[in-house]
């Protein structure tokens, strides 16, 4: 089932078209990174699937419905996101925000039920913030501030995850931990979108790579098939090489990965 699907999107800002001709499919099951360079557009195409921007032309659906016709209520049933931009400004506990993910399944002021919390406790669990859940998210580091929003999300039972540069403020451990578990949620049948600065962990923890340059589309493929020595130079200004160890022996078979355990690794030398 494909889970988000593009098709010759273009977003225009100001006088600008900051988005063009852009096709992109995120299949159930798969996770899918969206790197490009800083200004690329990456944060204006997901945009598009929350309904922040309106695309001046192409269709955006999310597990079938067409973004433009279907109500922020229905959509937040099928798609949960999380962006850049600090959302804890008002005085709730960290439990009370991750309680916000349940409000599409309930009716307006209904109370949250024993599913609710079970599934509330869980998102707290698979984020490591159960211990902070009665702080007051206006006290909490960058980091603990986007396990929470990870955490609302995960609450939100969606089929869509869509997540804006997620290990940003984490440190090297939750930045493993989110990216494993994104895995996890994708094998048990989410698709999940994500932008990534970092070209190793898009190497290694994503199955497709979309790499967008001054908004368009300039390869799409397996980190494998995409982050070659060209387009690294080109795109990212960067020298590197894209390294497959084989799964038995270790060694650079310069193939794909056979399993997870032989996940590419990308060795990065500096600027071209
Ligand atoms: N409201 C706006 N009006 C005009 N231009 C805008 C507006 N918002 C963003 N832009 C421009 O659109 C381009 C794409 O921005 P976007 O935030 O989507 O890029 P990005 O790939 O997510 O960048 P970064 O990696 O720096 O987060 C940038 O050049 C940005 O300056």
């Amino acid at each position: 089932m494909t889970g988000v699907s593009m098709s010759g999107v273009r977003v225009d800002l100001g006088a600008r078209s900051v988005v063009s001709d852009v096709d992109l499919t995120v299949a159930a099951g798969e996770v899918l990174g969206l790197v490009g360079p800083n200004g690329s557009g990456k944060t204006t195409l997901l945009r598009t699937l929350y309904r922040s921007v309106r695309p001046v032309a192409g269709a955006v659906d999310v597990a079938g419905l067409p973004v433009s016709s279907t109500s922020r209520h229905r959509l937040a049933r099928t798609l949960a996101a999380t962006t850049q931009e600090s959302e804890n400004r008002v005085a709730l506990t960290v439990r009370e925000v991750v309680e916000q993910g349940r409000v599409p399944h309930l009716g307006l002021l209904d109370p949250m039920r024993a599913e609710d919390r079970r599934i509330v406790a869980d998102a707290l669990a698979a984020t490591g913030m159960q211990q902070w859940q009665d702080r007051d998210v206006r006290t909490l580091s960058g980091g603990e501030s986007q396990r929470v929003a990870i955490a609302r999300a995960l609450a939100q039972c969606p089929e869509v995850l869509v997540l804006d540069e997620p290990t940003n403020h984490l440190d090297l451990r939750h930045q493993f931990g989110v990216l494993e578990l994104l895995r996890t949620l994708a094998a048990e049948g989410m698709a999940v979108l994500l932008t990534l600065h970092d070209l190793r962990h898009a190497a290694e923890h994503c199955d497709r790579l979309v790499v967008l340059d001054a908004g368009r589309v300039v390869a799409v493929g397996s980190p494998v098939e995409v982050l070659d020595e060209r387009l690294l130079a080109e795109v990212f200004g960067v020298r590197g090489r894209l390294r497959v160890p084989d799964a038995a022996s270790q060694e650079v078979v310069g193939e794909e990965p056979h399993d997870a355990s032989a996940r590419p690794v990308l060795d990065l030398h500096g600027t071209v």
